[in-house]
C-alpha cells in the first residue's frame, strides 16, 4: 500500500471557552488524490484546514505527511523548523489573495522573495519563476504588474504560483475559488486538474460549493457541527447521500443557474 501523502487522526479543535469547533476527524488522501471538505459556515472545516497546515494547533489527534507525524504540540524547540519543513510539503491557498498580497510590490518581486527561501542563485531564481508563471497559465511580463492591475482569476493563480514555491505535495485550497465568476471558476478547476497530472500534487478542497467538489475531487468528507457525518467517493456521496444533513445540503443547491454566496 502506498503511504498517504497526508494524514490526520482524531483532530480536535478546542478554542478558549472550551468551544469544540472540530471534533475527531480523521482524513487520508493518497499521492496525487484531490478530496473535498464541505459543510455548511460553522462547521469547522476551515479550522481542520488550519490545523493541517500548521496555523492552529490541534487540541488533540495527529498530523503526518508522507508517513512522517509532525509534531502538533504547542511550541517545541524544534517548532521552526517544523513549520518549515510543513510549509515544504503542504501549503494553503485562501479565497481572497488580494487580501494577502502586498500591493506595493510586483508579482515578480513578491514571487523571488519567497524563492530566496529555498534557492540562493539569481539565475536559477528568475527561471524558476518564469516556470511558475508557465505553470498557474500567465504570461512572464506578469511579473512587471502589482496586484491592482490583475483580474481575480489572474490573482487567484499568482497565490497558486506562490504555494508552489516550495515544490508542496498538498495544496490545501480554502475556498479558493469561490469568489470567482463561473467561467473563470472554470478555468482555474482545469488548471489545478493539469497541475495534478503534471506535477503529482494532492487536493484538499474546503468548500461549501457542491459543484466544485462535483467537479475536481475523488473523495469526499461532509462535516456538521465539527464532526465528520459522512464520507465516501465524490460520486457516492452525492449521487446517493446517505445522512439526512448530507441529504439536506444537497436539496438547498438550486440546480439551474445557482451561484454560491460566500457567508460573511
Ligand atoms: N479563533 C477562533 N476562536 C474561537 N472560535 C473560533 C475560532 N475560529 C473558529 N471558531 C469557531 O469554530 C467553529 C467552526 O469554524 P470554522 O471557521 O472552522 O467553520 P467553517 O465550516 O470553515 O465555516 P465558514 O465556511 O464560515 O468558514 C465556528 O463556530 C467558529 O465560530
Amino acid at each position: 500500500m502506498t503511504t498517504p501523502v497526508l494524514e490526520a487522526t482524531g483532530l480536535r479543535k478546542e478554542f478558549d471557552g472550551g468551544r469544540v469547533a472540530v471534533d475527531d476527524v480523521s482524513l487520508t488522501l493518497p499521492p496525487g488524490g484531490s478530496m473535498g471538505i464541505v459543510g455548511e459556515s460553522g462547521s469547522g472545516k476551515t479550522t481542520v484546514a488550519r490545523m493541517l497546515v500548521g496555523l492552529e494547533t490541534p487540541t488533540a489527534g495527529t498530523v503526518s505527511i508522507d508517513g512522517e507525524s509532525l509534531n502538533t504540540g504547542r511550541s517545541t524547540r524544534h517548532g521552526r523548523a517544523e513549520r518549515l519543513r510543513r510549509a515544504r510539503r503542504i501549503q494553503l491557498v485562501f479565497q481572497d489573495p488580494y487580501a494577502s498580497l502586498d500591493p506595493r510590490q510586483t508579482i515578480g518581486v513578491g514571487i523571488d522573495e519567497l524563492l530566496r527561501l529555498h534557492e540562493p542563485d539569481r539565475d536559477r531564481r528568475r527561471d524558476r519563476a518564469a516556470e511558475l508563471l508557465d505553470q498557474v497559465g500567465l504570461d512572464a511580463r506578469m511579473a512587471r504588474s502589482t496586484p491592482s492591475a490583475l483580474s481575480g482569476g489572474q490573482r487567484q493563480r499568482v497565490a497558486m504560483a506562490r504555494a508552489l514555491v516550495s515544490r508542496p505535495k498538498v495544496l490545501v485550497l480554502d475556498e479558493a475559488v469561490s469568489a470567482l465568476d463561473v467561467s473563470i471558476q472554470a478555468q482555474v478547476l482545469n488548471l489545478l486538474a493539469d497541475l495534478r497530472d503534471e506535477l503529482g500534487i494532492g487536493y484538499l478542497f474546503v468548500t461549501h460549493d457542491l459543484a466544485v467538489v462535483q467537479q475536481v475531487t475523488d473523495e469526499l468528507i461532509v462535516m456538521h457541527q465539527g464532526r465528520v457525518v459522512e464520507r465516501g467517493t465524490t460520486d457516492q456521496v452525492l449521487t446517493a447521500p446517505e445522512h439526512a444533513y448530507t441529504r439536506d445540503l444537497l436539496a438547498a443547491v438550486p440546480r439551474e443557474g445557482w451561484r454560491p454566496v460566500r457567508h460573511l
